[in-house]
């Protein structure tokens, strides 16, 4: 099969008509497709509602038990189900997962190092013979940021993280291509301005761009995954504008495109 993993980003779903417009064109998407989203703004939203300040180390979480309570609730209830009501609007037959939903997606929190990230899971497995199940009977999955460790326990996990492991592991089998959208036009060398896109970037750039600061927060987990997807298997992966994702798909000039091997530019 050939399989499209599209991740959408929480700055454009906290945009209800920036969030419609991406759904119209994912619907246009061909193919077999699976949806993974975000929602981290409206997580530090909520949470700060209920007096739970949001605390990020390198775009990622520190996940206490009040702080997954939230993201529980965001994440799986919300966005999800809001989502999915939407696809199928758009006569998509989408399906709304967290991880631990037919054991989709199986985690292990995150051993204490230098940081502890408290319940966050590093994924350790993606039950793709049901996702192909899935599939084949032309289900969309559409996948929250939370898994679970099968111990009882949900765990969040980044989005980022989740749309690599899942294109990973699909990779054993079939063609993956793996887009991350989100509201810039890509990796940008002024983060500001769209204009300042880098339409191709390899590990040594991207070291680079990240000593001098140029590429930080949350832009780090989605390369750190993107170019771990790419030693892994799949076969593509780009990083743009969600406006952007049908021209992407046809191969059109947008957005970043990442490659596999240290030396693909020179
Ligand atoms: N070099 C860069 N180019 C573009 N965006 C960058 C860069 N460095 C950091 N960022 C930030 O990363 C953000 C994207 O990461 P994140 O907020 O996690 O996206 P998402 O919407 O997918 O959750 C951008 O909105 C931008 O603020
Ligand atoms: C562990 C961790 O960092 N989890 C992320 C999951 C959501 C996410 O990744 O949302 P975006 O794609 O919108 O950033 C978080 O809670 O922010």
């Amino acid at each position: 099969m050939k399989i499209s993993i599209v991740k959408i980003g929480g700055n454009v779903i906290d945009d209800p008509a920036k969030l419609q417009e991406f759904l119209m064109l994912f619907a246009r998407l061909e193919g077999k497709k699976i949806l993974v989203h975000g929602g981290g703004v409206m997580a530090s939203k909520f949470g700060q509602q209920l007096g739970i300040e949001p605390k990020m180390v390198d775009g990622r979480r520190i996940t206490d038990e009040a702080t997954l309570d939230v993201v529980t609730m965001v994440y799986a209830g919300m966005i999800n189900k809001k989502i999915v009501a939407k696809l199928q609007q758009l006569e998509q037959n989408a399906m709304g997962f967290t991880g631990a939903d037919g054991n989709l997606i199986r985690s292990a929190k995150r051993p204490v190092k230098d940081i502890d990230y408290g319940f966050v899971g590093d994924v350790k497995e993606v039950d793709t013979e049901l996702m192909e199940v899935l599939l084949e009977k032309d289900v969309v999955p559409v996948f929250s940021a939370i898994t679970h460790d099968r111990k009882g326990n949900l765990l969040n996990t980044n989005a980022d993280t989740i749309a690599s492991e899942i294109a990973t592991a699909m990779a054993v089998k079939h063609t993956v291509r793996l887009y991350f959208c989100f509201n810039k036009a890509g990796v940008l060398i002024d983060e500001h301005n769209d204009d300042s896109l880098v339409p191709k970037i390899n590990e040594d750039i991207y070291d680079e761009l990240k000593r001098d600061n140029v590429i930080h927060s949350g832009m780090i987990p989605k390369l750190d995954n993107a170019f771990s997807a790419l030693h892994k298997g799949v076969s593509n992966v780009w990083l743009g504008k969600a406006e952007n994702l049908i021209l992407a798909s046809k191969g059109k000039k947008s957005g970043t495109n990442i490659e596999r091997h240290r030396y693909d530019l020179y």
